[in-house]
């Protein structure tokens, strides 16, 4: 390396040094900010000096921008001396530096928002990959029934989902990339239910008697709800949350132990019964209440608990009382409870509570 170059490196270093060692109190801040600013652009820069940038400043036998001669009193410069300095001689140049800078800083901001949700959406893709092998792994070996294991499934994918949404980043675009987890479900199950494709274990684990076409009923349903969910309400909205608690752990649990203990029909619909009814309502109630505590924990919503309480309680019962009509035929409980939710839950909590 040069003499020239040596210089040029000390002298920038040197200006750091002594701008990062100046007391507090004595100086301009603004200044030295800038100072600092376009001294470590300018060392960054050392191999072209910008054209303001003379030899002999460069070489110290200019006079020093600390005032007096040559050399550094070791006072902070005052901001009038800046101006005379050939270094800061142009007041655009600080400007530049700083807004180069702050361009670094959204610039890398931004492209560490788009890995981590790059990452987030592999892994939560992965998981739902995952969670469908695994239950038509248990139901091929006979470890559970495929019904009981179709319903497990339907309470664990939207719950497990939602549960997964903190750990995309705070950007705009993060609930879009949650999307694409349903969007791509969505588009397994059309291929797979209009026969385009095949996958024993998808039909196995998520159809009543192993049809493909059953694909595109329920469980497209449910995908398409997960999907408006995370895009209309993500995770600052109380409605998003405590809909998809209500479709996938309520309308879950409702199944399966309507299917068991559920004796008692309705006396308005012979197909549900009383034990699947209060199921889902209280299934639904403890899992609302169990997402808004996790999602206030994690500081995404502020909620009033004193009616938060009440307020649960009564999406839930409407929700209830609307999956137990004999409508299933006509509007799929995978839209009618979500909906239902939705609309309860907005009139009594309003759209956003934060
Ligand atoms: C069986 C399902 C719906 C049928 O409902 P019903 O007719 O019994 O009322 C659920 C279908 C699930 C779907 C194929 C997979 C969805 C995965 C989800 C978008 C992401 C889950 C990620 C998580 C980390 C496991
Ligand atoms: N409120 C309810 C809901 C379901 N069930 C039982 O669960 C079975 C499946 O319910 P469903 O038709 O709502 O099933 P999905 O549409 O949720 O898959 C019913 O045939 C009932 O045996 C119940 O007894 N009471």
């Amino acid at each position: 390396m040069d003499l020239y170059s040596i210089k040029q490196q000390a002298f920038f270093l040197n200006l750091i040094t002594r701008l990062q060692g100046e007391d507090q109190e004595e100086r301009e801040y603004k200044a030295v900010v800038e100072a600092k600013q376009m001294a470590t652009s300018a060392l960054l820069s050392f191999t072209h000096p910008p054209p303001h940038l003379s030899t002999s400043t460069l070489l110290g036998t200019s006079p020093s921008p600390w005032g007096g001669g040559g050399t550094s009193t070791g006072r902070f410069p005052n901001s009038s001396s800046f101006a005379k300095s050939p270094l800061f001689s142009s007041s655009s140049s600080l400007k530049v530096s700083s807004i180069e800078i702050r361009r670094s800083l959204h610039f890398h901001m931004e492209s560490s928002a788009l890995l981590q949700d790059a990452c987030a959406t592999a892994v939560v893709m992965g998981g739902a990959y995952s969670l469908v092998s695994s239950f038509d792994l248990l139901t091929t070996h006979n470890f559970i029934d495929q019904k009981l294991s179709r319903k497990l499934v339907h309470v664990l994918s939207g719950l497990l989902f939602m549960a997964s949404w903190p750990i995309f980043s705070t950007s705009l675009e993060a609930r879009y990339f949650a999307a694409l987890v349903p969007l791509v479900n969505c588009l397994r199950l059309l291929a797979y239910g209009l026969s385009l494709a095949t996958d024993e274990a998808m039909v196995k684990s998520v159809s009543r008697e192993g049809k493909p076409e059953e694909l595109l009923r329920g469980p497209m349903y449910y995908v398409v709800m997960l999907m408006l969910c995370d895009v209309m309400f993500w995770r600052n909205s109380p409605i998003g949350v405590i809909s998809l608690a209500m479709m996938c752990g309520g309308d879950g649990f409702a199944d399966i132990m309507g299917r068991r203990y559920g004796k008692v029909k309705l006396p308005y619909n012979q197909d549900k019964s009383w034990a699947g009814s209060i199921c889902m309502c209280f299934s639904g109630f403890a899992i609302s209440i169990g997402m808004l505590y996790y999602y206030s924990a994690l500081g995404y919503l502020q909620l009033d608990w004193g009616l938060v309480v009440a307020k649960v309680a009564l999406v839930s019962l409407a929700a209830t009382l609307v999956e137990s009509l004999p409508i299933t035929k006509v509007v799929d409980d995978n839209v009618s409870v979500p909906l239902t939710s939705m609309l309860m839950a907005f009139l009594l909590f309003g759209y956003r509570t934060l």
